[in-house]
């Protein structure tokens, strides 16, 4: 209908697509249904505290002259390297603070004072304080400054999470079928579940659209209509992925306007057309999750926002829990992280932010920078401090974010622009590169890495490579593997991303909650047992002209009602459909044992199903997936027995996906890139580099430390191995990898290096064609703001342009900057690249063996 009334261009692509059969859209999916005085209660000692306060900033480069008695008040944060303005923000008696801290002045290092603070000197027990943080990666450092700073028993008692896992927790203790339509034993979707779901929808308006548009054009030839009919029509992940964004932008939309009215507000606000053309499809994707007992992450936040609201013995319980607030990074918070916080201290005004809007990056998945400003409104007793002294980087490197972020139009805020004083002086100049295309900007990049380690003046950790778009990094991949040059990159594929470890976690999750579809879905035929496409369609038809799930038709099935005629399906179809059922109902039983850990139970999944019999079978990769299983085996091994244990692990990996041991999986599979390409260029024998490339893991390890290899090395022979063994090296001994890191600006938010490349600094890329021009500046400023002390940008004159493909860029307009804050280079194509890399490897025995 809106089609035809002119606004097609404002119409969503799928809506296009669906909207024009109206009246023909399928019928909503149916379903039935501390208290201890300050340390010395605890037997923490002030000395101790003092210890450990100093252990724990150990990392911060902070000078103790003595050890200040307890009590003693500003002196004692000041002897810990506190500035007078973290002091402030430490020790203020102000209960409702927001403190507004520049990038780089040790937001961290106050939170967590703070939070010693207000136990130390405050009294105010551990378990009554709720710090919230961003990342879970966040929420781990902070939580280990803490174990160092007030020891193991303490720090325990603190709740420090991300929202998600503080929304999954408090939905866990309290929630109800008929308040939030989920029950405590909910699953969490992540963005490829959810995505699952959606795409399911939309082919089948799609498809039932087209069934009938193609009856109603009366097509005379019926050969057509039948080929039509029989080729289903399929969603491209890109429309699923919009469709997902709507539907997150519908749902923050509703929950603003629920607020509103249970605020007693006369207040409504006005549905967005791009919003009401997709209600219908949110309400049946909601019906969905709903029907499979599971939440999508939005759904954590905005469920238990409104069962603050419904209930009020729910809402005060945990804001009695909770008396005491603290936020990190509170720019990046969206409507429902705002209310939520909001709501939690709405009696109590114990409240403590920080959060700079100059570097708020997630507007476009619906963060609001305002709500910094907001906290004026809502609480009038509100203290502002700021935090100005930047410890980070150079004076060079600050006046040019100083002069980028001042060029913003800043609009919509009160807050004024911090100006930060650097700590360090001078500092070399920011070098901005020109070159022709991206190969001879990972050149430049890969010799600069080079000279520098060879010199002895950086070690390979020291070195960013931030990037717009995660495809600009597979160059400077390519580069580092033709170099040797050791790298990570930062959200690499995680362990939880691979096949094999997608269809395990789906036989947990199953096991964990027999209704839930998409997780019977991905397993019902895997390893297959001849139960296609055809018999699940022609199951799912049965199911839903009854108004059943998928999992409901299948309970009906195992308690022998349809017959395979009823179903359609063959004989044999239904017999396996009978096996599978009893495997779920064996697996079921054995997670309830509780002897049986989580580990048992993926081993007995594996065995009862003959999974890595089917890998060998069909996959060439199977020596591969067989190891990222053992790895994953591995984390669940970590967790006890029972089905307790199985819901916090099955928690933990849907909510953790951006841990440090998903990312260090990410850079074992970089080692096993490297090394295929290092057995390229490196004059390996054809047989053993044969091997080599059919390596597993412990092949590498045994490698690499062999006397044989050793003396290999030291013969000089495969030189080129040389990195990967000091990276094995560095594992085998527990630490961690010493590589360049490579990074999405976004993913780069809380990292330093001593030497950061910004690349692609061209119109189109940064600023991105389709972001919002502010939000880039900022996103820029966050990047150049990452460099201690060198900071390199570079722009090609050829690239790849989002959306445009490979063309002839024009240099970015957040380099329209006065020339005297940085210097300029222009790169022609090198020749002398070759040469360099011969010098480069010997360069490199001497230098570290
Ligand atoms: N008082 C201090 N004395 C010396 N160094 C400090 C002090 N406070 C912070 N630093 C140093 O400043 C650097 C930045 O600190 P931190 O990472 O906590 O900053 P941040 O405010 O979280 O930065 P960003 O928002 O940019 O990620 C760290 O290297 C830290 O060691």
């Amino acid at each position: 209908m809106m089609a035809s009334c002119g606004c097609t261009k404002m119409i969503h692509p799928v809506m296009r697509r669906v909207v024009w059969a109206p009246g023909k859209l399928a019928s909503p999916l149916k379903v039935k249904p501390l208290i201890e005085t300050g340390f010395g209660g605890v037997g923490v000692s002030s000395s101790s505290f003092l210890v450990n306060l100093r252990l724990s900033y150990r990392t911060f480069p902070v000078r103790i002259t003595s050890v200040v008695p307890r009590g003693a008040g500003r002196r004692v944060f000041s002897a810990l390297g506190l500035n007078e303005e973290q002091v402030a923000a430490v020790k203020t008696e102000a209960n409702c603070v927001r403190v507004v801290a520049g990038p780089g002045s040790g937001k961290t290092l106050v939170l967590t004072c703070r939070i010693a603070h207000l136990i130390k000197n405050r009294g105010v027990k551990p378990s009554n304080m709720l710090c919230i943080t961003f990342t879970n990666k966040a929420a781990n450092e902070l939580r280990e400054r803490l174990r160092k700073l007030l020891g193991e028993e303490l720090s325990a008692k603190l709740n420090i999470g991300t929202f998600h896992s503080i929304c999954a927790r408090i939905l866990r203790e309290v929630a109800t079928k008929e308040e939030v339509g989920v029950d405590q034993d909910f699953v969490i979707y992540d963005e490829q579940d959810a995505g699952k779901v959606v795409k399911g929808i939309l082919e089948e308006i799609l498809n039932a659209a087209d069934c009938n548009s193609t009856v109603n054009q009366d097509v005379s030839s019926a050969g057509l209509g039948s080929k039509k009919k029989s080729k289903l029509l399929t969603v491209a992940s890109k429309e699923v992925q919009e469709t997902l964004e709507l539907i997150a932008g519908l749902k923050q939309f509703e929950l603003k306007n629920f607020v509103l009215k249970r605020s007693n507000s006369s207040k409504v606000l006005r549905m967005p057309l791009k919003y009401s053309q997709v209600q219908h499809l949110a309400k049946r994707y909601e019906n969905a999750l709903r029907a499979y007992n599971a939440v999508d992450f939005d759904d954590l936040i905005y469920l238990t926002v409104r069962l603050f609201y419904l209930r009020n013995d729910v809402w005060e319980k945990y804001q009695k829990r909770w008396s005491y607030v603290l936020a990190d990074e509170f720019q990046d918070t969206d409507v429902a992280q705002y209310i939520l916080v909001r709501k939690l201290c709405m009696t109590n005004k114990n409240l403590f932010v920080v959060g700079d809007v100059d570097q708020a990056i997630y507007g476009w998945r619906g963060a609001d920078y305002k709500n910094m400003q907001n906290l004026e409104r809502h609480f009038p007793e509100l203290t502002t401090l700021e935090l100005r002294r930047n410890y980070r980087s150079s004076q060079s490197i600050l006046t040019l974010a100083s002069e980028i972020i001042h060029q913003s139009s800043r609009s919509n805020t009160s807050l004024r622009p911090l100006k930060l004083e650097p700590m360090k002086s001078g500092g070399s100049p920011v070098t901005v590169s020109q070159f022709d295309n991206a190969d001879e900007e990972a050149k430049y990049v890969c010799n600069k890495i080079r000279s520098l380690i060879i010199s002895k003046q950086a070690s390979y950790k020291s070195f960013g490579i931030l990037y717009r778009t995660r495809h600009q990094g597979q160059r400077f991949e390519s580069a580092f593997i033709e170099n040797g040059i050791p790298y990570s990159v930062s959200g690499a594929t995680s362990l939880l991303s691979y096949k094999e470890i997608k269809d395990l976690r789906a036989y947990l999750q199953l096991v964990w909650n027999q209704g839930d579809g998409i997780a019977l879905e991905r397993v019902i035929n895997t390893p297959p047992r001849g139960l296609g496409p055809t018999t699940i369609k022609k199951i799912r038809d049965w199911a839903s002209e009854r108004s059943f799930s998928l999992p409901q038709a299948l309970q009906k099935i195992s308690e022998n009602q349809p017959s395979h005629k009823d179903l359609g399906i063959t004989a044999k179809a239904r017999k396996s459909l009978l096996e599978f059922c009893d495997l779920m109902k064996e697996l079921v039983e054995i997670s309830s044992s509780h002897d049986n850990t989580v580990g048992m139970l993926v081993e007995e999944i594996l065995s009862r199903t003959k999974y890595l019999e089917h890998l060998e079978g069909s996959d060439e990769n199977g020596d591969k997936r067989t190891g990222h299983i053992e790895e994953f085996q591995a984390l669940a091994n970590k967790h006890g027995c029972g089905r307790p244990a199985l819901s916090v692990f099955l928690e933990s990996i849907a909510l953790n996906a951006d841990s440090e041991e998903a990312g260090e999986v990410g850079g074992r599979r970089i080692c096993e890139l490297r090394l295929r390409c290092l057995c390229r260029i490196c004059s390996l024998k054809q047989a053993f580099r044969q091997t080599m490339c059919n390596f597993s893991h412990s092949f590498v390890a045994i490698f690499c430390t062999s006397k044989v290899a050793k003396s290999s090395f030291l013969n000089g022979q495969y030189s080129e191995l040389q990195p990967l063994f000091y990276s094995w090296k560095y594992v085998q001994n527990g630490k961690k990898l010493d590589t360049v890191k490579l990074s999405t600006l976004h993913a780069a938010k809380g990292l330093e290096f001593d030497y950061v490349f910004i690349s692609g600094l061209e119109e189109g890329t940064l600023p991105h064609i389709r972001g919002d021009l502010d939000e880039e500046r900022r996103l820029f400023y966050v990047g150049v703001t990452r460099a201690k002390n060198h900071l390199f940008i570079t722009h090609r004159r050829r690239a790849l342009v989002p959306d445009l493909g490979f063309r002839q860029t024009k240099v970015s307009s957040f380099l329209d900057l006065p020339k005297r804050l940085f210097k300029e280079e222009r790169h022609e194509s090198q020749d002398s690249w070759n040469s360099t890399q011969k010098g480069y490897s010997r360069g490199y025995a001497e230098a570290n063996w």
